[in-house]
């Protein structure tokens, strides 16, 4: 079901099409993220999620299809305005992924130190990281190591660590993987929190159908490479299609 958001996607996949030899993984996937929203993509074990993610962050090359954002054809930007486009897009990748051997505001200040120049970000870069671990809940932690860290405090600073540009689009690629589920529904309600407060749009990644309920505005189910079936919870969890019911067994 298409979203009622008339306006123009900040993000769209075309026909997006992604082959390994003969393992067809993305056969014409499409997808739209409206300003604003929270939009889950479900898909089982192998069927294409990644792949998906790593087409739009431009880690693979797909075979054919377009990627627009924020009505840019990003396959045929110059690295330049690539970089500047990177800015405002923030990703959480699987694990938290954080430097070991720097402390929490080290692990932060990387992304500006890369884009100081562009973003002509004056001196002291300290107030942006104070108030991106606030916003996580974590201040305290700022001279911490991460090994001095819980799961859960690790995935916050990873999502401080997204957050410190502002960006407009943020990427979340199983969130919550490797969570207990008092700290997962944490981070689910962190998710939230974040939207509210800088009016974000997030193509969140996930295979937790509770995740799922909680964070999405709409959903996208990935089977057989495509998109094969799309709306809200509610809508999805109504169908009769055994496909769709597979999704929400146990
Ligand atoms: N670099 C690659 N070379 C060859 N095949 C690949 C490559 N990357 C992914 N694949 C294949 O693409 C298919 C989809 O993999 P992908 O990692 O996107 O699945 P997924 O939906 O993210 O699964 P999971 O939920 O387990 O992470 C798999 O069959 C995988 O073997």
């Amino acid at each position: 079901m298409e979203s009622n958001n008339k306006t123009a996607p900040v993000l769209e996949l075309k026909d997006l099409q992604k082959s390994f030899g003969e393992n067809h993984v993305l056969n014409g996937f499409n997808l739209k993220l409206y300003k604003g929203e929270n939009l889950v993509v479900m898909g089982k074990s192998g069927s294409g999620k990644s792949v998906m993610i790593k087409c739009l962050v431009g880690l693979i090359e797909a075979d054919s299809g377009s990627i627009r954002i924020k009505d840019h054809d990003i396959t045929k930007l110059g690295q330049n305005e690539l970089d500047i486009l990177r800015t405002e897009i923030g990703f959480l990748f699987q694990g938290s992924a954080l430097y070991d051997s720097m402390t929490v505001r080290e692990n932060l200040e990387f992304p500006l130190r890369r884009h100081k120049k562009m973003l002509e970000l004056k001196g002291n870069t300290e107030s942006l990281v104070v108030e991106a671990l606030t916003n996580v809940g974590l201040a305290d932690a700022i001279d911490l190591m991460p090994a001095e860290l819980s799961g859960g405090m690790q995935r916050r600073v990873a999502l401080a660590r997204a957050l410190i540009l502002k960006p407009k689009i943020i990427l979340y690629d199983e969130p919550t993987t490797g969570l207990d589920p008092i700290t997962a529904k944490e981070i689910i309600q962190l998710m939230r929190t974040i939207q509210d407060t800088y009016n974000t749009s997030s193509l969140i990644i996930t295979h937790d159908v509770d995740c799922a309920r909680v964070i999405s505005n709409r959903m996208i189910l990935l089977v057989d490479g495509i998109n094969y079936a799309e709306g809200t919870y509610q809508e999805l969890i109504a169908s009769q299609d055994p496909k769709v019911q597979a999704f929400f067994k146990n």
